[in-house]
Protein backbone atom coordinates (compact mmCIF):
# COMPACT_ATOMS: atom_id res chain seq x y z
CA UNK A 1 0.00 0.00 0.00
CA UNK A 2 2.68 2.47 0.73
CA UNK A 3 4.84 1.29 -2.38
CA UNK A 4 1.33 2.80 -4.42
CA UNK A 5 1.35 6.16 -2.51
CA UNK A 6 5.10 6.05 -3.05
CA UNK A 7 4.74 5.51 -6.68
CA UNK A 8 1.32 7.81 -7.21
CA UNK A 9 3.06 10.50 -5.40
CA UNK A 10 6.13 10.19 -7.69
CA UNK A 11 4.01 9.79 -10.84
CA UNK A 12 2.51 13.16 -9.71
CA UNK A 13 5.94 14.77 -9.37
CA UNK A 14 6.76 13.87 -12.71
CA UNK A 15 3.34 15.08 -14.58
CA UNK A 16 3.69 18.12 -12.38
CA UNK A 17 7.16 19.06 -13.03
CA UNK A 18 7.18 17.65 -16.96
CA UNK A 19 4.26 19.80 -17.05
CA UNK A 20 6.49 22.75 -15.61
CA UNK A 21 8.99 22.12 -17.95
CA UNK A 22 6.88 22.71 -21.11
CA UNK A 23 5.24 25.64 -19.54
CA UNK A 24 8.52 27.21 -19.01
CA UNK A 25 9.77 26.24 -22.31
CA UNK A 26 6.78 27.76 -23.86
CA UNK A 27 7.43 30.76 -21.81
CA UNK A 28 10.64 31.07 -22.70
CA UNK A 29 10.55 30.17 -26.43
CA UNK A 30 7.40 33.12 -26.17
CA UNK A 31 10.17 35.67 -24.61
CA UNK A 32 13.01 34.97 -27.27
CA UNK A 33 10.28 35.21 -30.21
CA UNK A 34 8.97 38.30 -28.65
CA UNK A 35 12.91 39.43 -28.52
CA UNK A 36 13.73 38.50 -31.96
CA UNK A 37 10.37 40.58 -33.30
CA UNK A 38 11.66 43.66 -31.45
CA UNK A 39 14.90 42.96 -32.95
CA UNK A 40 13.78 42.30 -36.18
CA UNK A 41 11.42 45.81 -35.95
CA UNK A 42 14.49 47.90 -34.49
CA UNK A 43 16.55 46.44 -37.76
CA UNK A 44 13.77 47.66 -40.17
CA UNK A 45 13.60 50.99 -39.03
CA UNK A 46 16.75 51.41 -38.94
CA UNK A 47 16.99 50.31 -42.73
CA UNK A 48 14.05 52.52 -43.45
CA UNK A 49 16.11 55.63 -41.68
CA UNK A 50 18.90 54.44 -43.93
CA UNK A 51 16.76 54.61 -46.50
CA UNK A 52 15.80 57.70 -46.51
CA UNK A 53 18.97 59.15 -45.43
CA UNK A 54 20.28 57.99 -48.96
CA UNK A 55 17.08 59.12 -50.79
CA UNK A 56 17.83 62.61 -49.14
CA UNK A 57 21.32 62.43 -50.22
CA UNK A 58 20.55 61.02 -53.51
CA UNK A 59 17.89 64.36 -54.17
CA UNK A 60 20.58 66.46 -52.95
CA UNK A 61 23.31 65.42 -54.97
CA UNK A 62 21.09 65.31 -58.18
CA UNK A 63 19.70 69.06 -57.46
CA UNK A 64 23.17 70.29 -57.08
CA UNK A 65 24.11 68.35 -60.23
CA UNK A 66 20.78 69.87 -62.17
CA UNK A 67 22.35 73.17 -60.97
CA UNK A 68 25.64 72.56 -62.17
CA UNK A 69 23.98 71.40 -65.40
CA UNK A 70 22.03 74.55 -65.80
CA UNK A 71 24.61 76.92 -65.00
CA UNK A 72 26.51 74.94 -67.99
CA UNK A 73 23.58 75.31 -70.33
CA UNK A 74 23.61 78.88 -69.61
CA UNK A 75 26.91 79.58 -70.32
CA UNK A 76 26.99 77.47 -73.64
CA UNK A 77 23.76 79.64 -74.62
CA UNK A 78 25.68 82.96 -74.00
CA UNK A 79 28.70 81.40 -75.96
CA UNK A 80 26.41 80.46 -78.62
CA UNK A 81 24.39 84.29 -78.62
CA UNK A 82 27.97 85.75 -78.86
CA UNK A 83 29.19 83.33 -81.81
CA UNK A 84 25.96 84.23 -83.62
CA UNK A 85 26.46 87.82 -83.09
CA UNK A 86 29.98 87.84 -83.81
CA UNK A 87 28.85 85.97 -87.42
CA UNK A 88 26.20 87.92 -88.59
CA UNK A 89 27.01 91.53 -86.76
CA UNK A 90 29.42 94.12 -87.96
CA UNK A 91 31.92 94.67 -85.07
CA UNK A 92 32.39 98.53 -86.08
CA UNK A 93 28.90 99.83 -87.12
CA UNK A 94 27.12 97.24 -85.28
CA UNK A 95 24.75 96.91 -88.06
CA UNK A 96 24.57 93.63 -89.86
CA UNK A 97 27.46 92.32 -91.95
CA UNK A 98 27.84 91.36 -95.78
CA UNK A 99 27.37 87.29 -94.44
CA UNK A 100 24.31 88.35 -92.78
CA UNK A 101 22.85 90.20 -95.61
CA UNK A 102 23.63 87.55 -97.51
CA UNK A 103 21.31 85.03 -96.20
CA UNK A 104 18.83 87.56 -95.53
CA UNK A 105 18.39 88.98 -99.19
CA UNK A 106 17.84 85.48 -99.95
CA UNK A 107 14.85 84.38 -97.54
CA UNK A 108 13.10 88.11 -98.24
CA UNK A 109 13.34 87.20 -101.83
CA UNK A 110 12.12 84.27 -101.69
CA UNK A 111 9.74 85.71 -99.39
CA UNK A 112 8.26 88.38 -101.35
CA UNK A 113 8.17 85.85 -104.41
CA UNK A 114 5.95 83.51 -102.55
CA UNK A 115 3.48 86.65 -100.98
CA UNK A 116 3.80 88.84 -103.84
CA UNK A 117 4.99 92.17 -101.51
CA UNK A 118 7.35 94.30 -102.93
CA UNK A 119 11.08 94.62 -101.70
CA UNK A 120 13.04 97.42 -101.83
CA UNK A 121 16.87 97.96 -101.16
CA UNK A 122 18.63 101.26 -100.53
CA UNK A 123 22.47 101.64 -100.67
CA UNK A 124 24.04 103.86 -99.23
CA UNK A 125 27.73 105.28 -99.09
CA UNK A 126 29.59 108.36 -97.97
CA UNK A 127 30.42 110.46 -100.25
CA UNK A 128 33.90 111.34 -100.51
CA UNK A 129 35.06 109.16 -97.59
CA UNK A 130 38.87 108.96 -98.62
CA UNK A 131 38.83 112.14 -98.00
CA UNK A 132 38.09 112.53 -94.72
CA UNK A 133 40.48 109.17 -93.77
CA UNK A 134 43.49 111.63 -96.06
CA UNK A 135 42.23 114.80 -93.72
CA UNK A 136 41.43 113.21 -90.23
CA UNK A 137 42.92 109.91 -90.17
CA UNK A 138 41.39 106.44 -89.96
CA UNK A 139 40.61 106.15 -86.67
CA UNK A 140 38.14 109.78 -87.36
CA UNK A 141 37.07 107.90 -90.23
CA UNK A 142 35.92 105.12 -88.36
CA UNK A 143 34.52 106.80 -86.34
CA UNK A 144 32.01 108.15 -89.18
CA UNK A 145 30.95 105.09 -90.26
CA UNK A 146 29.77 104.66 -86.98
CA UNK A 147 28.16 107.69 -86.74
CA UNK A 148 26.36 107.32 -90.31
CA UNK A 149 25.86 103.35 -89.11
CA UNK A 150 23.78 104.34 -85.62
CA UNK A 151 22.04 107.13 -87.86
CA UNK A 152 20.63 105.39 -90.23
CA UNK A 153 19.23 102.45 -87.58
CA UNK A 154 17.47 105.05 -85.70
CA UNK A 155 15.67 105.86 -88.95
CA UNK A 156 14.30 102.63 -89.49
CA UNK A 157 11.06 102.14 -87.86
CA UNK A 158 9.84 98.97 -89.12
CA UNK A 159 11.26 95.72 -87.02
CA UNK A 160 11.37 93.97 -90.54
CA UNK A 161 13.79 96.22 -91.72
CA UNK A 162 17.17 94.97 -91.93
CA UNK A 163 20.73 97.41 -92.14
CA UNK A 164 23.55 96.04 -93.02
CA UNK A 165 27.39 97.43 -93.44
CA UNK A 166 27.57 96.06 -96.83
CA UNK A 167 31.68 97.13 -96.98
CA UNK A 168 34.26 99.88 -96.07
CA UNK A 169 31.72 103.35 -95.91
CA UNK A 170 28.67 101.18 -97.96
CA UNK A 171 25.41 100.55 -96.55
CA UNK A 172 23.03 98.32 -97.41
CA UNK A 173 18.96 98.45 -96.04
CA UNK A 174 16.22 95.60 -97.17
CA UNK A 175 13.07 96.71 -96.74
CA UNK A 176 10.93 93.61 -96.95
CA UNK A 177 7.23 94.87 -97.92
CA UNK A 178 7.94 98.19 -99.04
CA UNK A 179 7.14 99.39 -102.40
CA UNK A 180 9.38 102.37 -103.98
CA UNK A 181 7.41 105.29 -103.11
CA UNK A 182 8.00 104.56 -99.32
CA UNK A 183 12.12 103.24 -99.79
CA UNK A 184 12.54 106.61 -102.03
CA UNK A 185 11.34 108.29 -98.71
CA UNK A 186 13.24 106.67 -96.39
CA UNK A 187 16.38 107.41 -98.44
CA UNK A 188 15.74 111.50 -98.97
CA UNK A 189 15.15 111.01 -95.06
CA UNK A 190 18.56 109.45 -94.57
CA UNK A 191 20.43 111.75 -97.21
CA UNK A 192 18.67 114.84 -95.00
CA UNK A 193 19.41 113.64 -91.86
CA UNK A 194 23.15 112.99 -92.70
CA UNK A 195 23.66 116.45 -94.26
CA UNK A 196 22.22 118.11 -91.02
CA UNK A 197 24.17 116.29 -88.88
CA UNK A 198 28.06 117.54 -87.51
CA UNK A 199 29.99 115.05 -86.26
CA UNK A 200 32.33 116.47 -83.60
CA UNK A 201 36.38 116.03 -84.31
CA UNK A 202 38.86 117.72 -81.93
CA UNK A 203 40.32 119.87 -84.75
CA UNK A 204 37.44 120.46 -86.25
CA UNK A 205 33.57 119.28 -86.72
CA UNK A 206 33.05 116.78 -89.46
CA UNK A 207 30.23 117.40 -91.76
CA UNK A 208 29.44 114.26 -94.39
CA UNK A 209 26.45 113.93 -96.71
CA UNK A 210 25.84 109.95 -98.49
CA UNK A 211 24.71 109.35 -102.00
CA UNK A 212 21.51 106.54 -101.94
CA UNK A 213 20.27 103.73 -104.62
CA UNK A 214 16.97 102.69 -104.72
CA UNK A 215 15.60 99.80 -106.30
CA UNK A 216 11.92 97.56 -105.12
CA UNK A 217 12.05 94.11 -106.78
CA UNK A 218 7.82 93.78 -108.02
CA UNK A 219 8.98 90.00 -108.66
CA UNK A 220 9.62 90.42 -112.30
CA UNK A 221 10.79 87.41 -114.36
CA UNK A 222 14.34 85.51 -114.35
CA UNK A 223 15.58 88.44 -111.56
CA UNK A 224 17.85 87.06 -108.92
CA UNK A 225 18.69 88.64 -105.67
CA UNK A 226 22.16 89.20 -107.47
CA UNK A 227 20.30 91.42 -109.97
CA UNK A 228 18.28 92.84 -107.62
CA UNK A 229 21.79 94.23 -106.11
CA UNK A 230 23.41 94.98 -109.60
CA UNK A 231 20.47 97.00 -109.95
CA UNK A 232 20.69 99.05 -106.53
CA UNK A 233 24.16 99.42 -106.87
CA UNK A 234 23.52 101.17 -110.52
CA UNK A 235 21.46 103.29 -108.77
CA UNK A 236 23.81 104.46 -106.60
CA UNK A 237 26.12 105.09 -109.12
CA UNK A 238 23.94 107.20 -110.71
CA UNK A 239 23.35 109.32 -107.41
CA UNK A 240 27.32 109.55 -107.42
CA UNK A 241 27.25 110.74 -111.07
CA UNK A 242 24.46 113.12 -110.70
CA UNK A 243 26.81 115.22 -107.84
CA UNK A 244 26.29 113.06 -105.01
CA UNK A 245 24.14 113.97 -101.71
CA UNK A 246 21.04 112.82 -103.29
CA UNK A 247 18.61 109.64 -104.33
CA UNK A 248 18.20 107.73 -107.37
CA UNK A 249 15.90 105.03 -108.68
CA UNK A 250 16.66 102.61 -110.75
CA UNK A 251 13.59 100.15 -111.52
CA UNK A 252 14.65 96.62 -112.59
CA UNK A 253 13.65 96.22 -115.89
CA UNK A 254 15.81 98.90 -116.96
CA UNK A 255 18.81 96.89 -115.49
CA UNK A 256 17.52 93.98 -117.53
CA UNK A 257 16.49 95.65 -120.66
N1 LIG B 1 38.25 104.67 -91.74
C1 LIG B 1 37.80 103.71 -92.56
N2 LIG B 1 37.91 103.88 -93.88
C2 LIG B 1 37.44 102.93 -94.69
C3 LIG B 1 36.89 101.77 -94.19
N3 LIG B 1 36.51 101.01 -95.23
C4 LIG B 1 36.83 101.67 -96.36
N4 LIG B 1 37.40 102.85 -96.04
C5 LIG B 1 37.92 103.87 -96.92
O1 LIG B 1 36.85 104.52 -97.60
C6 LIG B 1 37.40 105.11 -98.76
C7 LIG B 1 36.44 104.92 -99.88
O2 LIG B 1 36.93 105.65 -100.94
P1 LIG B 1 36.34 105.64 -102.39
O3 LIG B 1 35.77 104.29 -102.67
O4 LIG B 1 37.33 106.19 -103.33
O5 LIG B 1 35.10 106.57 -102.32
P2 LIG B 1 34.92 108.01 -101.73
O6 LIG B 1 36.19 108.68 -101.38
O7 LIG B 1 33.94 107.89 -100.62
O8 LIG B 1 34.29 108.74 -102.94
P3 LIG B 1 32.84 108.59 -103.51
O9 LIG B 1 32.27 107.31 -102.99
O10 LIG B 1 33.00 108.55 -104.97
O11 LIG B 1 32.08 109.77 -103.04
C8 LIG B 1 38.75 104.47 -99.01
O12 LIG B 1 39.74 105.41 -98.69
C9 LIG B 1 38.78 103.33 -98.00
O13 LIG B 1 40.08 103.10 -97.50
C10 LIG B 1 36.81 101.61 -92.76
O14 LIG B 1 36.34 100.60 -92.21
N5 LIG B 1 37.29 102.60 -92.00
Amino acid sequence: MLSFWVMAIMMTYLIGHTYYCHLRDEKLAQQQATASALASSVAQQELLALQDESQEQLESRVQERTLELNIALQELEAVNQELKEKNTLDELSGLYNRRYYDQKILAEFRRSRRNLTPLSLILIDIDHFKKVNDSFGHLVGDKCIVEVASMIKSLLRRSSDVSCRYGGEEFCLILPETDEKGALALAEEICQSVRQQVIPNNEKAIKLTVSCGVTTYLQEKDVTPEIIFECVDKALYKAKQAGRDQVQVMPIKIVNS
